[in-house]
């Protein structure tokens, strides 16, 4: 499995290097655009403007002519002034504050994104480690909250409670004719932010960029989207500038009714359009899940991308211990969070520990796991417990070993079970403390795992640093938001690994819509993830290094997003796309279908325009 995983990387490695474009992607001399607007209209549009780079015959032919300095820069030109700005506000920065460097450095990418989307994405996609950071998490989390005085103006659409009956006749004020993916958040539950209300579309916009950079979705054809059904938090209600509904949120019924008349707008202006739920309080994402994945191409991001992430990572740790995949059932983990996330991860963990053959276990009853919610260790005898979280509530009473208690603490939980993996997703900064990660170096496997998967930054559980230093130079850590390597000494790296659902999302989202799956299945999920985990190599694996670097991000979408497509197809959910029909997708080899998938990526280049007023 994992020297295929490298043949196939090199393969894409050849179609996608970031400096050029993958071949038949627009490539050399892309074909024309037509525009159906005129001089400052087309300068004022980030889709079609080029700003000094309209050379003179296009400046003749739409109406540019005076409108522009008279200089022709070149697209190489205007890069380089841009990082050059990047680079000087770096410096001119150096010592302030972190969120003020933070904020300034998404404001400049920001007002690119406004002024010209093919120079925003080149520059994002040719410096995606670097800008990840900013566009995503961390810095989108503090960009969230500071929403409404950042505010200058709309990106994406807006539905709120207010707009009840009038949303099938809302969805077609969108300009773009066609749209492929869609970013929806009702704001509830923003990173570990908690409810941000109406200041969540930034999540969105944030996760439909990193499609755009790593899946090479057109940036014409995507949508972020925020349904506003008031908020409760507090702050934001009595914030004068708060830009939302000012009032509680919309609960049950009502709730509900606003999704579905969204969902059925949405799919009758686009119907193979994917619907992508992003940061929606627990209660909420598993209903939408369960309400609408059978009838739409949608899925979850939090509960189903951030599964195959954590998964791929688990497996990882298994191998670190210079042990074969089948003993992943025996491994011992400790969970702390069980919301929509942590949920999510242990059904897919336990998924797949059911499938692996030849282990001594006991069917459904089989628990590898302890979770721990803001109550302690859940057990059986807690009561008003969700159906989600009882599967895997220990079940003490005096016959299970080691022995605790409901309610029991982290520290009590580690010392007890000395787990092989302890991963957060508490949104609890620092809860892994000193006592916690001591105790986690008596841990019963000789590469205890740490994944402190909690976002931004400060909700981390806890650092690099910190685990290298109290659990040991041997420990394997990952984090949801990035850090940087630690130095070991002795040339040695304590690697910082980044475990986060951007390395899955978009390769299921590009892998539903390029086989026109008619929905996302579990074995379509399974694949993304298999195909994630199979991405690094045993020597990497050893050094402690779980997942690739972001910079790869084209790379591992294309892989994973053929591995979504073959497992559509393998289970006739496959309809096809464009004109590529579901028996032509069912002939392509495995390197046939990461060539398809490759070739079907945007690139920014700048098409000459035609104007057609
Ligand atoms: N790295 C990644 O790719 C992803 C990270 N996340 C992060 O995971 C975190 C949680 O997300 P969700 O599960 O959706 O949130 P959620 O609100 O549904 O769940 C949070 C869970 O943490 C528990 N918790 C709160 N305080 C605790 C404490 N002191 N000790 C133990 N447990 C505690 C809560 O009881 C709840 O079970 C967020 O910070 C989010 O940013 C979420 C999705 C993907
Ligand atoms: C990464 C992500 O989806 C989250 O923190 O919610
Ligand atoms: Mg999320």
């Amino acid at each position: 499995m994992w020297r295929s995983a490298a043949r196939r990387s090199a393969q894409i490695r050849r179609l996608l290097s970031s400096s050029a474009p993958p071949a038949g992607a627009g490539a050399a001399v892309p074909g024309p655009c037509i525009v159906h607007k005129r001089g400052n209209d087309i300068l004022h549009d980030p889709w079609y403007n080029k700003d000094t780079a309209f050379p003179m015959t296009e400046r003749d032919r739409l109406g540019l002519r005076g409108l522009l300095p008279p200089r022709v820069m070149s697209f190489e030109q205007q890069y380089e002034r841009f990082i050059n700005s990047f680079r000087s506000l770096e410096n001119n920065t150096r010592g302030a504050p972190d969120s003020i460097v933070a904020l300034a450095k998404w404001r400049i990418l920001n007002r690119l994104h406004d002024r010209n989307e093919t120079l925003y994405y080149r520059v994002l996609i040719d410096n995606i480690k670097d800008f990840a950071p900013i566009i995503y998490t961390p810095t989108v989390g503090l960009v969230c909250e500071n929403y409404s005085g950042l505010f200058r103006r709309p990106r994406g659409m807006y539905f709120s409670a207010k707009d009840k009956g009038e949303m099938m006749s809302m969805i077609y004020n969108w300009p773009a004719e066609k749209v492929d993916m869609i970013v929806v958040t009702d704001g509830s539950r923003i990173l570990g932010l908690g409810d941000l209300g109406v200041q969540g579309i930034g999540i969105p916009i944030g996760k439909l960029d990193v499609y755009v950079a790593a899946a090479g979705i057109n940036p014409q054809k995507v949508l972020p989207i925020m349904l506003d059904v008031g908020t409760n938090n507090e702050k934001l209600l009595e914030d004068k500038l708060y830009l939302g509904l000012r009032q509680p949120r919309l609960e049950g019924e009502e709730y509900l009714a606003v999704v579905d008349e969204f969902m059925e707008a949405v799919h009758a202006r686009w119907p193979k359009a994917v619907v992508q739920f992003e940061d929606f309080q627990m209660k909420w994402a598993f209903e939408t899940l369960q309400r609408y994945r059978n009838r739409f191409c949608m899925f979850n991001d939090d509960v189903q991308g951030t599964a195959g992430v954590a998964l791929a990572g688990l497996l990882g740790a298994v191998r670190a211990q210079g042990r074969p995949l089948q003993d992943f059932p025996n491994q011992k983990i400790v969970v702390v969070g069980a919301g929509s996330a942590g949920i999510g991860v242990l059904s897919m963990a336990k998924q797949s520990m059911l499938r692996m053959p030849g282990i001594h276990r006991t069917g459904e009853g089989h628990n590898q796991f302890w979770v721990l919610d803001k109550d302690g260790l859940i057990t059986k005898t807690r009561k008003g417990l969700d159906p989600a979280v009882a599967r895997f509530a220990r079940g003490y009473g005096p016959d299970e070993v080691p022995d605790l208690h409901e309610g029991a603490s982290l520290v009590e939980v580690v010392k007890k079970v000395k787990p092989h993996v302890l991963l957060g997703l508490s949104g609890v900064g620092g809860i892994f403390n000193e006592e916690v990660l001591k105790a986690m170096k008596e841990s019963d496997s000789p590469r205890p795992a740490v994944f402190a998967m909690s976002n931004p930054t400060t909700k981390a559980e806890c650092t690099p640093d910190d685990v290298f230093k109290h659990v040991g130079e041997n420990a394997i850590f990952a984090s949801g938001s990035p850090f940087s390597n630690i130095s070991l000494g002795n040339g040695k790296t304590g690697y910082a690994n980044q475990a986060n659902n951007m390395y899955l999302f978009p390769g299921i989202g590009l892998g539903a819509l390029l086989s026109g799956a008619r929905h996302i299945s579990d074995g379509m999920l399974q694949a993304a993830a298999e195909c994630l985990a199979s991405y690094i190599t045993d020597d990497e694996i050893r050094k402690g290094i779980l997942f690739p670097s972001v910079s790869s991000i084209r790379h591992i979408t294309a892989q994973v997003g053929a591995a979504v497509v073959r497992a559509a197809v393998a289970e006739d959910l496959a309809e096809g796309c464009c004109d590529v029909g579901p028996r032509e997708l069912g002939s392509m080899s495995e390197s046939e279908t990461v060539d398809y998938v490759a070739r079907k990526m945007w690139y920014p280049i700048y098409s000459p325009l035609v104007s057609d007023k």
